[in-house]
């Protein structure tokens, strides 16, 4: 009699943790030809010292004595936790799981891949330092993040934590460490969400030194969409994790905080997921290792698991369509986590200064005013459009030297995906372009407009950093253009590193069809920006410190001014009226 039969027999094997979670996503990986564009790397136990970093040595020894236990000794094991099935195999598992994490880890910080993700049962995040919960045995991301700071002395470690549940083994690993950021977002419903912890609240914002440095977004509806994620990265994630300035990034890539998945019951799609990668790989210079916690949808989870790993691989992202902008619910939540969070931060110090009162979202129902037909379906039931296709074209970039004649179209048209042209005058070339655009090629193609950048512009890179995450990020992403042309207008004032960061972050939009005209006498201008359009990560600005408080005045009230017309700039449930 194996164990397989032992096991069904006496415990109530876990029905949505199941083995095809890992055969469905890898299997969706070869079909779409990305694991033949990856190395994939060799798998190892981790050893009693690396589970040490985390959890205690009675844990440990206890989770050792497992694969020797009797059905009846296992059952009474597993009682002792919360919502975890022990299974004679699962401490091998566990192990593997962890020595997976670390493989990536190493190869990250040994600059033999740029990036990566592990692809493991069981998951980790729910952990604790001594006990197993929620499916998880060993804190997988937890350890690595320990693993990193031990083994190459890394200083500051970002966490995103985007699975739908609150990975409370994390929070409290690190709750009082100022070099680990931990962000976690996840189903909450004032507490009535499992694990029904009052730790999960957004006021939960770390201990002693780590005040601050852990951020919890409780989700208090279901039906959250693209819009209402992508607001929490643009006016809080980014912002933070710029002026923290990680030198590693770590994602618990759960998706069951995508569409149709059992558990999240949320209505975020699976092409979300390439944007929140390419946000964060922004960051670290693209030092991001992700690695898998739930999701339980297999459709869901394989075309999330897809677009993660095709945009580490750097194709363009598809653009999100329709981002109707936060609900009401999002903005509570936002607007309380950024004042528990606004002593720890600069960046968030000057927001919301400008009162601002609510105003009626278009199309702004909240969740559970949803259209009845959806509205009735089960998770399982929902059905949503398979993400496009993202094809790179052959040529990734092109730079047109002073006599040559700037062709958007060969952008537009897809034969390549940027380019880049030195001018002699960049403002008068800028309009030749636009005009060019609107009459030549189809008129279905938009243009990203100069921005109203605050009048006296923002000199310092935080002023211009809090700019691009609150104001042009966002608007990015509703215009949703077909063209990004971006000019550098001589004295723009903005330094080299942050034209790096934000010509890297505009490849957010329009499958990363950027045209960056340059005056001709900026010539150092010309191999960075190349740089960045090749797709290599932007160096880091530094630990930001305070914007100048002029700046951030006036991008709140521009924010405030313009977010009538664009919702996806609220940030609170209030508006100007
Ligand atoms: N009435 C009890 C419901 C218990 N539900 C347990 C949900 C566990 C979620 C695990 C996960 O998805 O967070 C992980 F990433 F760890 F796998
Ligand atoms: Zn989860």
């Amino acid at each position: 009699m194996n164990c397989r039969s032992l096991f069904v027999h006496f415990s109530p094997a876990c029905k949505i943790e199941v083995p095809e979670r890992l055969t469905v996503s890898h299997g969706a990986l070869v079909r779409n030809g990305l694991t033949d564009r990856c190395i994939c790397l060799p798998v190892r136990e981790a050893v009693d010292a690396e589970i040490l970093l985390v959890h205690s040595e009675e844990y440990l020894e206890a989770v050792k004595q497992t694969p020797h236990m009797t059905l009846e000794d296992l059952k009474e094991f597993t009682l002792q936790y919360g919502d975890v099935y022990f299974h004679p195999n699962i401490y091998h598992c566990a192990k593997l799981a962890v020595g997976s994490a670390l493989q990536l880890v190493d190869s990250v910080l040994m600059g033999k891949v740029k990036n990566g993700m592990a692809l493991v049962r069981p998951p980790g995040h729910h952990s604790m330092r001594s006990a197993a919960n929620g499916f998880c045995v060993f804190n997988n991301v937890a350890i690595a993040a320990q693993y990193a700071k031990q083994k190459y002395g890394v200083k500051r470690i970002l966490i995103v934590d985007w699975d739908i549940h609150h990975g409370q083994g994390v929070q409290y690993c690190f709750e009082d460490d100022p070099s680990v950021l931990y962000f976690s977002w996840h189903r909450y419903e004032h507490q009535k969400f499992w694990p029904n912890l009052k730790d999960s609240d957004y006021d939960i914002v770390g201990k002693g030194e780590g005040a601050g440095f852990n951020i919890n977004v409780p989700w208090n509806k279901v039906g959250m969409e693209n819009s209402d994620y992508l607001s929490v990265f643009c006016h809080l994630l980014l912002p933070i994790a710029y002026e923290f300035c990680p030198d590693l990034v770590l994602v618990c890539a759960g998706f069951d905080s995508a569409i149709g998945d059992p558990e999240g019951e949320m209505c975020a799609t699976p092409d979300i997921f390439a944007h929140l990668t390419y946000l964060l790989m922004n960051l670290a210079e693209g030092k991001l290792c992700a690695v898998l916690e739930g999701g339980y949808n297999l459709t869901s989870l394989a075309q999330s698991v897809c677009q993660t790993v095709q945009t580490l691989l750097g194709d363009p992202l598809p653009p999100l369509t329709n981002l109707t902008g936060p609900c009401r619910s999002t903005l509570e939540s936002l607007q309380c986590v950024r004042a528990a969070h606004r002593q720890h931060w600069s960046c968030l110090r000057h927001a919301g200064t400008i009162s601002t009162k609510r105003i009626k979202l278009s199309g702004e129902g909240n969740k559970d005013e949803a259209e009845v037909g959806e509205e009735q379906k089960s998770p399982e039931e929902k059905i949503w459009p398979e993400p496009p296709k993202r094809i790179c074209p052959p040529v990734c970039s092109a730079v047109v030297l002073p006599d040559g004649v700037v062709c958007p179209d060969i952008i537009i048209l897809f034969q390549i995906r940027n380019g880049l042209a030195l001018v002699g005058d960049a403002a008068m070339t800028m309009t030749c372009v636009v005009q060019y655009v609107a009459a030549e090629v189809d008129s279905r193609y938009e243009l990203i407009k100069n921005f109203p950048f605050p009048s006296q512009g923002c000199t310092d890179t935080s002023g211009f950093a809090q700019a691009m995450f609150s104001l042009l990020l966002p608007l990015g992403y509703q215009y949703n253009p077909s063209l990004v042309l971006l000019v550098r207008m001589p004295g723009s004032g903005v330094c080299d590193i942050m034209w790096q960061q934000l010509t890297g972050l505009l490849q957010s939009f329009a499958h990363g069809h950027t045209l960056v005209l340059l005056q001709e006498d900026d010539k150092a201008c010309v191999g960075p920006t190349a740089s960045i359009l090749l797709g290599n990560p932007a160096p880091p600005l530094g630990q930001l410190p305070a914007s100048l408080k002029e700046d951030a005045e006036a991008v709140e009230r521009l924010r405030s001014r313009l977010q009538a017309d664009w919702n996806l700039l609220l940030t609170t449930g209030e508006s100007t009226k």
